[in-house]
């Protein structure tokens, strides 16, 4: 069995005691490391001041090698917060308004993708399978090449690809699609995403859609295809069968004293809707006054990528809107919106979204958003909850029995949340079986496993 290569910005090292962070995309790929034998190379999230790092950090657990290297202050400026996060992923989330184009940034994400490959190029063995992940790193197969590797490299987006009309709009795009003609295989979340990778191809005139997934552009023959990600559906429906033994869990049931439950769980993006849902909260509870002290709106978002100065001014934004809304709906004896900071664990997690009548996720564009899953995953199966769910999030494509929303839509999504509070059972139950049927057989180790087959197995026109 060929080893396999992991290669993402972050890597879940083992704490001291061997304790690797929990997490359905980690234990999934630590879970296929430790079967075949191999390495999980990326940046240690640290810097190294101005000097470059002179080699990896390595560190042994079971079969697999954690490889990291820091970076530079001038790097995580121009790669990580510069063009990773102040141009693709605001682009590929539909955000022209928010992408900064500097030359300077451009390079240094590339450049870093340069190191990254020279870095890694020592440790790879003739037959190891790469396999790399996100946005971050799309030139790097490009740049591996360069070194003369010859293995099979595949390539995972967490995060939407946008339609040709976006994409060209970003100044580096031909650099990028190039970038990912040099894998042997590009994964999407959703069909969407690949049908507006192939719609690019065809716009642009730089490839050909040659039919069974198979590609060609720049000369090179790849797959791409759709492989959505998933989570640990049982394990997690467990976890949060036990969770509400949870002290903070008791605590959050007490202190609902009976009334509904709404939850919404997001990292603080602009690309997750929150202020959009924060108003049609709102808008449900003046449409229906019935409602006011009777549901208690949690709303979990720990802050994320706060030097980015677009993430900095929604912390303000976010935190005021809630204070305005509680201010306008709130009376002396209800609070209707609680809104934490702060992240919390996947035990408190997943008893909180048990507890929820409604799941509340309605990001205005997402690759995947497992929270979604994670939510229908964790509900009691006699009385299950509602996922209210955006149409923009690749969860959308599976989940067929989540109430679906236009977020932009304020009334609407105020509708649904009317709707899910007065469902009857009978149907809560339906719409949730269906879901979590489709999650037990569609989990994270299934997305892992049919990728790899795919990247493993070599098409007759692959190069
Ligand atoms: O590493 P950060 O900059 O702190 O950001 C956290 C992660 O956010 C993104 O998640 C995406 O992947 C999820 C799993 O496939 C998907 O459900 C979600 O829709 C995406 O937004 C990002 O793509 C990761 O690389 C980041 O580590
Ligand atoms: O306080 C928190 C908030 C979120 N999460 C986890 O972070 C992930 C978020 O993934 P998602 O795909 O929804 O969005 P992303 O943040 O990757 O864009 C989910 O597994 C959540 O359970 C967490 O562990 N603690």
């Amino acid at each position: 069995m060929a080893r396999l290569v992991v290669v993402s910005n972050r890597v879940p090292i083992p704490d001291k005691d061997g304790v690797a962070p929990a997490g359905g995309l980690a234990v999934a790929l630590q879970a296929a490391l430790q079967e075949r034998g191999g390495i999980w190379m990326g940046w240690s999230g640290k810097s190294s001041g101005s000097r470059e790092p002179e080699r990896l950090s390595l560190r042994q657990q079971g079969n697999i090698t954690y490889a990291v290297t820091d970076l530079t202050d001038t790097d995580v400026e121009e790669y990580y917060h510069g063009f990773a996060n102040r141009v693709l992923w605001p682009v590929c989330h539909y955000r022209l308004d928010l992408a900064e184009y500097g030359r300077k940034e451009m390079a240094g994400y590339f450049r870093v993708n340069r190191f990254f490959a020279q870095r890694l190029a020592p440790l790879i063995e003739p037959d190891d399978v790469i396999w790399v992940h996100d946005y971050h790193l799309i030139p790097l197969a490009a740049e591996l090449r360069r070194i003369g590797l010859k293995n099979r490299i595949g390539f995972f987006l967490h995060i939407p690809w946008p339609s040709a009309d976006v994409l060209v709009t970003m100044p580096v795009h031909e650099e990028i699609m190039r970038g990912l003609s040099h894998y042997d295989l590009l994964g999407f979340q959703t069909d969407h995403d690949l049908q507006n990778f192939a719609g690019y191809l065809a716009r642009e005139g730089i490839g050909n859609d040659l039919g069974d997934g198979l590609f060609d552009s720049h000369g090179r023959t790849f797959k791409a295809a759709a492989y959505p990600i998933g989570i640990e559906t049982a394990a997690f429906a467990e976890l949060a069968g036990k969770a509400s033994a949870n002290i903070m869990v008791r605590k959050a049931r007490q202190s609902v004293e009976g009334r509904d439950l709404i939850i919404g769980v997001d990292r603080l993006d602009y690309s997750k809707g929150i202020t959009q849902r924060l108003d049609a909260f709102e808008r449900f509870i003046t449409n229906n006054p019935a409602y006011q002290n009777k549901v208690t709106y949690l709303q979990i978002t720990p802050k994320s990528r706060s030097e980015v100065p677009e993430y900095e001014q929604m912390q303000r934004m976010v935190a005021e809107q809630a204070g305005r809304v509680n201010g306008a709906i709130g009376t002396v004896d209800w609070v209707p919106i609680r809104y934490i900071n702060r992240s919390s664990s996947r035990n408190v997690l997943a008893g909180l979204y048990r507890l929820a009548t409604i799941g509340f996720v309605t990001p205005l564009r997402d690759g995947m958003n497992l929270v979604a899953k994670e939510y229908v995953a964790a509900q009691d199966p006699d009385r299950p909850g509602v996922l209210v769910l955006s149409r923009f999030a690749g969860a959308a494509r599976e989940l067929k029995g989540a109430l679906l929303v236009n977020p932009y839509d304020v009334e609407g999504t105020a509708n649904a949340l009317a709707k899910a509070l007065t469902m009857s059972i009978e149907e809560r139950r339906e719409r949730w079986r269906g879901m979590m049927d489709h999650l037990l057989e569609h989990d994270v180790s299934r997305w892992c496993n049919d990728f790899l087959r795919d990247l493993i197995v070599k098409t007759p026109a692959a190069n």
